[in-house]
């Protein structure tokens, strides 16, 4: 679905160059959710930016689907972190869900029935009258993601999608992602800094090292699918892989023939 490769990037020239992505290589298949997980300021947003086509990078081919990405492609669909800024507060929950369908050419009618569909997907069925400064955060975050799902793209990224939320909603929208992602068999690429959430999440891992960033390793989440915050997080497996992604974010490295990438 998604092929990154030899991606690099750097912001501006000679002497106040920064270096911000060094050679990351890697693949997401169809219907698979790929957490990466990296330190505070070592390019994770460089590279969800490179991937969506909003900056053109410096070096490397990124392709969805097979095509180049150049410019942002129709099929790939972003969360991000601040949810207050990405929808409209001067529309209603459910004119907010429906806003970029317009741009896809559906009509009226299949706008509102995919709208509604998607809020029943997170969980709010009942809230498409409303603004969305009359929801809590944890409920505003779930209508970008219904938005973001309401298109059917062919990737979604989220970029630290629930960090600016307390930690039971947290607990609660890694379950609802989950639940949505395999129900829809949607093609998910999550960025956070938390190590915790991208074992959980995820069906791998990919661990990013200090800036400039490039992949240390490429690891298989072989926890069972069904997860529950308790026990899954207490689990053997659970721990050990936790402890393994900090070994490396801490600059402990993996063997060479486990990254996956080169
Ligand atoms: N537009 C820009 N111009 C110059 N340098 C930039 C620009 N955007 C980011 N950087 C620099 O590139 C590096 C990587 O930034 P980036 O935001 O990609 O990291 P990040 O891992 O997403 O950070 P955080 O975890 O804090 O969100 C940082 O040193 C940052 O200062």
């Amino acid at each position: 679905m998604l092929e990154v490769s030899g991606l690099y990037h750097r912001y501006g020239k000679g002497d106040g160059a920064h270096l911000a992505v060094n050679d990351l290589t890697f693949t997401v298949e169809t219907g698979q959710l790929a957490c990466i997980v990296g330190p505070s300021g070592c390019g994770k947003s460089t590279m969800l930016r490179c991937i969506s086509g909003l900056i053109k990078p410096t070096g490397g081919n990124v392709s969805l689907q097979g095509k180049p990405v150049d410019g942002v492609p129709e099929d790939l669909a972003v969360v991000f972190q601040d949810y207050s800024r990405s929808l409209f507060p001067w529309l209603t929950v459910r004119k907010n869900v429906e806003f970029p369908l317009r741009w896809r050419g559906l009509g009226k009618a299949e706008r509102r029935k995919r709208a509604e569909e998607a809020l029943e997907w997170v969980n709010l069925p009942n809230v498409g009258d409303k603004y969305p400064w009359q929801l809590s955060g944890g409920m505003q975050q779930r209508v970008s993601i219904a938005r973001a799902l309401a298109r059917r793209p062919a990737l979604l990224l989220m970029d630290e999608p629930f960090a600016s939320v307390d930690a039971q909603t947290r607990f609660e929208l890694e379950d609802l992602l989950r639940k949505v992602q395999r129900q829809n068999k949607s093609t998910v690429l999550l960025v956070t800094h938390d190590i915790d959430e991208s074992v959980y999440l995820g069906d791998r891992v990919l661990v990013l090292s200090k800036s400039p960033a490039t992949i240390v390793a490429d690891l298989t989440v072989d926890l069972p699918d069904e997860r529950d915050q308790i026990t899954t997080r207490e689990s053997p497996e659970f721990v050990s892989l936790r402890a393994e992604v900090a070994r490396l974010l801490h600059g402990g490295a993996k063997a060479p023939a486990e990254v996956a990438g080169g």
